[in-house]
């Protein structure tokens, strides 16, 4: 990754929760632990991980839901915390747009699509009249959806698919430049993942749009990663190009997730077979061992050591 075409750079991420349970003693939950990675404009970084490996926290730092407890996130090389006016706050949050696993959450049953997607765009590219009725028509047909079947449906009306369509309709319409999309596809028919995931992957290469994607389906991330991290309690494990983390996995972390492709529906808590979640069970105890020491396998892959302490 050169430094000039780095959009997104996070450095030395982490995130500590204080938790007070009503039961129980007071403890610190460290959900990012020493995260550092980026993502070049118009690619796309896949971090997959385990449900609590700390994915949507990473995400979720990066839409300012929540400061870092250390590190910075820079965007085009200014750091998000320090965003301190009202215009520098919104045109970081119009150029980071989030898209959720639930495609109806983000949407208001009460309006039509039309109504979702002539509000940004008279919001933030101030277009009225024609040019904001041909504007939602473009969008619309950007995302692959017929105005004219679309335009005046509400939510319900559409499919889940559909539904996640206009979702990233919404993002292009607001001029986003960096998309997060935490586990995107996630609640789709297993029939229309895939087509999510190639619309995706085509705004990222006609469109230059970058895209954080969060997943716990190792498998889907080849369709749309240019570089794929692993993450696994807090700490990327391994991380380089798609083609040589799932290709040639070196950690035993990877390992394991890819034993559990081609079904994605392998659960990892031992939801399946019992030898699964022992195999699982002892993985995990070997990657609670993790290191600071990361060795670089072979040119741009890389894999922190296990069994030793930093
Ligand atoms: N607001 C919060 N307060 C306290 N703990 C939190 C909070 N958000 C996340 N955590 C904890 O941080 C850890 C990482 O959570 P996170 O949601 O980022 O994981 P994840 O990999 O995205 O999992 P999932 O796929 O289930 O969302 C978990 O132990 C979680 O319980």
């Amino acid at each position: 990754m050169t430094q000039s075409n780095v959009l997104l750079r996070i450095e030395g991420a982490t995130k500590s929760f204080h938790l007070k349970p009503m039961f129980g003693a007071a403890h610190e939950v460290v959900a990012l632990n020493n995260i550092t990675i980026g993502i070049e404009a118009g690619k796309a970084l896949a971090v997959v991980g385990e449900s609590g490996s700390g994915k949507s926290t990473l995400g979720r730092a990066v839409t300012r839901l929540f400061p870092l407890t250390s590190g910075t996130i820079r965007f085009k090389g200014k750091d998000i915390a320090e965003l301190t006016s009202r215009a520098e706050k919104l045109s970081y949050l119009r150029s980071v747009q989030m898209v959720f696993q639930d495609p109806f959450s983000a949407l208001n049953p009460a309006h039509t699509i039309q109504h979702h997607l002539e509000r940004p765009l008279m919001l933030h590219r101030s277009l009225h009249g024609a040019a904001l009725v041909a504007a939602v028509r473009e969008v619309l047909a950007d995302v692959e959806l017929d105005p004219e079947v679309t335009l005046h449906k509400y939510p319900h009306e559409l499919s889940g698919g559909q539904r996640q369509r206009v979702n990233l309709a919404r993002a292009l319409a607001v001029g986003a430049e960096l998309i997060i999309a935490d586990e995107p596809t996630s609640m789709l028919d297993v029939s229309i993942r895939r087509s999510v995931l190639d619309l995706m992957r085509r705004m990222k290469e006609t469109r230059s749009i970058a895209f954080l994607y969060i997943t716990h389906d190792i498998a889907t991330a080849q369709f749309i990663a240019d570089d794929i991290a692993i993450m696994y309690a807090g700490q990327v494990v391994e991380w380089g190009k798609p083609e040589r983390v799932i290709g040639n996995p070196q950690h035993p972390y990877t390992k394991l997730l890819l034993s559990a492709v081609p079904d994605p529906n392998v659960r990892l808590d031992g939801g399946g077979s019992k030898a699964f979640a022992r195999e699982a069970e002892a993985v995990r105890a070997i990657c609670r061992t993790a290191s600071g020491s990361v060795l670089e396998t072979e040119p741009g892959h890389f894999v922190r050591q296990v069994g030793s302490v930093a």
